[in-house]
């Protein structure tokens, strides 16, 4: 499998179903920056309906069709029925992204549990092998990017457009790319005056 990180701003997506497990992609589309959701089930749970009250995401109540997935980029299938996801597998288009959350061999592409924290975003997956220790390894991991990380990135896009705009040597840039990146940076309480200092001696 091969990850890619999705723009999903004002792409069409549908979500077929609504109980626990549409729930769960929802939430995780919306954090993605989704933001053109349509769900079409007869029923959908509390959270979701909620979700549709604010205007967040439609809900067109009814049962699936074929019809109900013209022109979406990115398709879930979520329902409780086997025979229905299948249908949608059938239904959708070449071009056309589907999950099928019963049958990961034929979707085309899997959801993996992700950690975001500011600008960093670590995805996890096992290929479907257990999805729970993806879950685990999430939460393993959130202690080694803390709240100073996402600082400590937002000093890097800073840091990395300044040296792009003012390094025009390639060697140089990278030297210093490098050297912002470091642990002495890293664990620095005066990232701001340590990279200035940087700059003035390069
Ligand atoms: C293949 C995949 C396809 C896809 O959905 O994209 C898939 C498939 C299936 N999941 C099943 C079960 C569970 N899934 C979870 C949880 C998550 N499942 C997610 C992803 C994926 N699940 C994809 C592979 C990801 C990978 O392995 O790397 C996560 C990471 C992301 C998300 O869904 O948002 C999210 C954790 C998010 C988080 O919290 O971080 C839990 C645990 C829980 O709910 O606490 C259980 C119950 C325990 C268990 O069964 O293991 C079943 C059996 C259904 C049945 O019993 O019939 C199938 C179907 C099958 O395996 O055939
Ligand atoms: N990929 C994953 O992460 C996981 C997948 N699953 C699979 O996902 C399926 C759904 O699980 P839950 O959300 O817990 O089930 P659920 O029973 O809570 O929800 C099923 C939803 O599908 C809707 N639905 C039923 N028939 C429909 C139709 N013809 N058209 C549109 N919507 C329809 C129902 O109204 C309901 O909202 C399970 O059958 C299971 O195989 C289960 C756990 C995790």
């Amino acid at each position: 499998m091969y990850p890619v990180m999705l723009h999903l701003c004002s792409k069409p997506i549908v979500v077929i179903g609504g109980g626990a497990v549409a729930e769960r992609k929802v939430v995780g589309l919306l954090d993605g920056g989704a933001t053109a959701i349509t769900l079409v089930s007869p029923e959908i749970t509390d959270t979701l309906r909620e979700l549709v009250r604010e205007g967040i995401v439609v809900w067109q109540q009814k049962q699936y069709e074929k019809n109900d997935l013209e022109g979406a980029f990115l398709i879930i299938a979520a329902t409780d029925c086997a025979s229905v996801n299948t249908e949608v597998l059938q239904g959708k288009a070449p071009n056309q992204l589907v999950n099928i959350a019963d049958n990961p061999g034929q979707s085309d592409f899997q959801v993996p549990a992700v950690y975001r924290n500011g600008d960093l975003s670590i995805a996890i997956s096992t290929g479907g092998a257990s999805p729970m220790l993806a879950k685990k390894i999430k939460r393993d991991i959130a202690h080694l990017f803390d709240e100073e990380y996402n600082e400590f990135i937002k000093f890097l896009s800073m840091a990395r457009q300044r040296i792009l705009a003012e390094i025009s040597d390639p060697g140089k840039k990278r030297v210093l790319l490098r050297e912002v990146m470091s642990d002495r940076f890293l664990s620095s309480g005066s990232r701001a005056e340590l990279f200035e200092e940087l700059l003035r001696r390069r």
